[in-house]
């Protein structure tokens, strides 16, 4: 035996109710944007990854779209997206708010876990700066109550920075003996297109009504690295699926798409460290959700 630290490496999904603060918690520890967050429920769609590097250890965060129960195609791809993902990783994070009651969701998520024998489960409760100290106690009681499997109940704040490096610590802690599985410089596998696109629906979700954001979708016809100059030419499509709410997305004479265009513009360009030319077209795709052949055009 010697006492040398091993290095561990594995995956680790967040799941839970929509809203709980998985993005940002995932953004938080991988230390880039990543995921994208809102304000506006069950806005993620595809696995992101996001990976976490420290000296004795990596951690491949698998970024889930919450559970729920399928209403639409599109909710049942969200599902089969979830299913897969928890069948692989080693450490499923539960993330449960600690400023809102344990709820039926709560409970039904906690249920579907018990499906995937293999993932060490772990409850994170989020969000503990907007709860009072006794509320928090009270949340992390009940939730030992939930599962009698929990390798480890740990409260952070993604946006205080609170107990994030305890929290990584642990996760690493549950995960095998194993060599780096990405370089050391790598922090999500996603292609940039998809991350461009990303960051055009959160900001074309901002501000909308509850009814279209599982409307939206985006695709990029075409980037040019302009070499005359130090500057990305962006090509993007953004897909409604009724006529009235491509008026809601291009606004009072275009004010609103504009703006949307102005906030991802930022958004894109600190991505890719360059200045960035964006054009965006908006097209409506009926019913896209529906229809299997649309949703796999738009890359579902
Ligand atoms: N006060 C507080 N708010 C937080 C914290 N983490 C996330 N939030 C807020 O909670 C809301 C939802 O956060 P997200 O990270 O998008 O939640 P999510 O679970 O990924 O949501 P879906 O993608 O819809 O499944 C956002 O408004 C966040 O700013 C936190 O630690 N403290």
């Amino acid at each position: 035996m010697t006492d040398e630290i091993q290095f561990r490496a594995g995956f680790v999904s967040f799941v839970g109710r929509p809203n709980v603060g998985k993005s940002t918690l995932t953004n938080a520890l991988v230390g880039e944007k990543v995921a994208i967050t809102s304000s506006k429920p069950q806005t993620t769609r595809r696995a992101i990854r996001g990976i976490v590097h420290k000296s004795n250890g990596q951690l491949v965060l698998v970024d889930t779209p919450g559970m729920h129960r399928p209403r639409t195609l599109l909710g049942e791809r969200l599902n089969s997206i979830v299913q897969t993902t928890l069948g692989d990783v080693d450490v499923v994070g539960l993330c449960l708010p600690a400023n809102e009651k344990l709820g039926p969701g709560d409970r039904f998520i906690s249920e579907q876990l018990d499906s995937f024998p293999r993932a060490k489960k772990v409850a994170i409760v989020t969000k503990i700066d907007a709860a009072s100290r006794p509320a928090v106690a009270e949340q992390l009681l009940a939730i030992s109550a939930l599962r009698d499997d929990w390798e480890a109940i740990i409260p952070i704040s993604a946006t205080s920075n609170i107990q994030l490096d305890i929290l990584t610590t642990q996760l690493i802690g549950l995960m095998p003996v194993s060599p780096a599985l990405y370089p050391s410089d790598a922090v999500t596998d996603e292609g940039l297109e998809a991350r461009i696109s990303e960051l055009i629906r959160e900001a074309a979700l901002e501000g909308v009504q509850d009814e279209l954001p599982h409307s939206i979708a985006i695709t990029i016809d075409d980037m040019i690295d302009r070499d005359d100059k130090d500057l990305v030419e962006i090509y993007a499509n953004l897909f409604v699926e009724r006529d009235s709410q491509k008026g809601i997305i291009i606004g009072h004479q275009g004010e609103r798409l504009q703006d949307v265009g102005a906030r991802a513009r930022k958004e894109i360009e600190k991505l890719v460290g360059k200045q960035v030319f964006l054009s965006m077209r908006v097209k409506v795709a009926k019913e896209w959700q529906r229809d299997a052949r649309q949703l796999g055009r738009l890359g579902f």
